[in-house]
């Protein structure tokens, strides 16, 4: 089985590496290949790419986010030792949760829904990238079939999450307005899960990496865990910035997502007049002369409005036909104004009598 992932050739003259060495030798392979380095990760954080691309990203890493528990049972399935298997087993539980609704997949459909998919539509994994899912697949494969060290020493991309992560939220938060705090929730947890894991992991790649054709292994397993990652992004890359070839039975924008809300539509009589709006009186509301008061007054179910001159002035010409502005010309005319001045005034009195519901736009 191993054929499939060819191992460095040992070298027999490969001097050992002291532990602090080999942390060093990893650190480095972080440092020319993590995937903070990819240009589509360069974009997203940077606020460079607009609302699809950033939905792709996040449907397509949630295929990585659905593995990561089973491509952790894989590796726990390889421990023989109860002590090992306990510590693995929380890797989990932080990702499925203790209990529905809680976890890390949870999150991350919490953040795909955040930016305007359907959640059946992500669990579906439909309109993921092969590619995607061939990355993910050969992790998945990669540490059923290596050694538990190799399997173990993949997993140290995490060595370099926080920063990245740090930096991604950061920057989506202050680049895209479409972006929340809720919706970056997932990354939270990341920032203390992360160190904890690769510490561990580290401490355990150091100790059992004895020889130097072990060492090589290890460096190896961590080389092949960036390309899974550094692939997925030339997928995105490829498929939806340039040359933005989709794959036929990859996710379209525009597909998948809950309808964006219709704008509320406002009751009648209330919200903002503007100027082109054609105000009129509410049913069971009218003008009427108050022959013993001498005055004009608006005669609303149970109420009564006195009005002025001015007021009176303006309603005798809303009629449901006549814009504001139209209002404002007409009376602009009669009392030689500048009617962009009466058309503020009037905006301000028909705004007030709307509030008390007896107009409507
Ligand atoms: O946001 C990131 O850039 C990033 C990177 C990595 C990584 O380096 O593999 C992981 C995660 N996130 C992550 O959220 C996660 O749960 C995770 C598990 C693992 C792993 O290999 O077991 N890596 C990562």
């Amino acid at each position: 089985m191993t054929a499939a992932f060819p191992t460095p050739v040992a070298d027999e003259n490969q001097r050992l590496l002291s532990p602090d060495e080999l942390e060093a030798a990893l650190r480095d392979i972080g440092a020319r290949r993590y995937h903070n380095l990819h240009p589509f990760h360069r974009l997203l954080h940077d606020g460079k790419l607009n609302k699809d691309q950033v939905r792709a990203w996040a449907l397509n890493r949630y295929y990585y986010q659905a593995m990561i528990p089973v491509k952790d049972a894989a590796v726990l399935a390889r421990m023989t030792d109860a002590s090992l298997r306990r510590v693995w087993r929380q890797r989990i539980v932080d990702h499925d949760g203790d209990a529905p609704g809680d976890g890390g997949i949870e999150r991350w459909l919490k953040l795909a829904e955040g930016v305007g998919f359907d959640r059946d539509y992500v669990l579906s994994t439909r309109g993921i990238l092969s590619a995607t899912r061939f990355s993910v697949d050969a992790y998945v494969h990669f540490v059923s079939e290596r050694s538990l060290l190799e399997a173990i020493a993949s997993s140290l991309t995490e060595m370099f999450s926080p920063t990245i992560i740090s930096e991604r939220v950061a920057g989506m938060l202050k680049n895209y307005d479409f972006i929340t705090k809720d919706t970056l929730a997932y990354f939270d947890k990341r920032l203390t899960q992360a160190p904890r894991d690769a510490d561990f992991a580290l401490d355990y790649v150091k100790q059992h990496a004895t020889t130097p054709a072990l060492q090589r292994q290890a460096m190896a397993a961590l080389t092949f865990k960036c390309n899974v990652l550094w692939t997925q992004l030339d997928a995105l890359y490829f498929a939806y910035v340039a040359p933005g070839l989709i794959p036929p039975d990859a996710w379209q924008p525009g597909e998948g997502l809950v309808a964006e809300a219709a704008p509320v539509r406002q009751a009648a009589g209330t919200g903002t007049v503007e100027a082109a709006d054609r105000p009129r009186l509410p049913r069971g509301v009218r003008l009427r002369f108050d022959e013993t008061r001498a005055k004009h007054v608006l005669l609303a179910p149970e109420r009564t409005f006195d009005l002025d001159d001015n007021a009176v002035a303006v309603l005798s010409l809303v009629d449901g036909s006549r814009s504001v502005t139209d209002i404002a010309v007409k009376l602009g005319e009669t009392y030689a104004a500048d009617p962009k001045v009466i058309e503020a005034d009037i905006l301000v009195m028909l705004n007030d009598l709307a509030t008390k519901r007896v107009l409507e736009r």
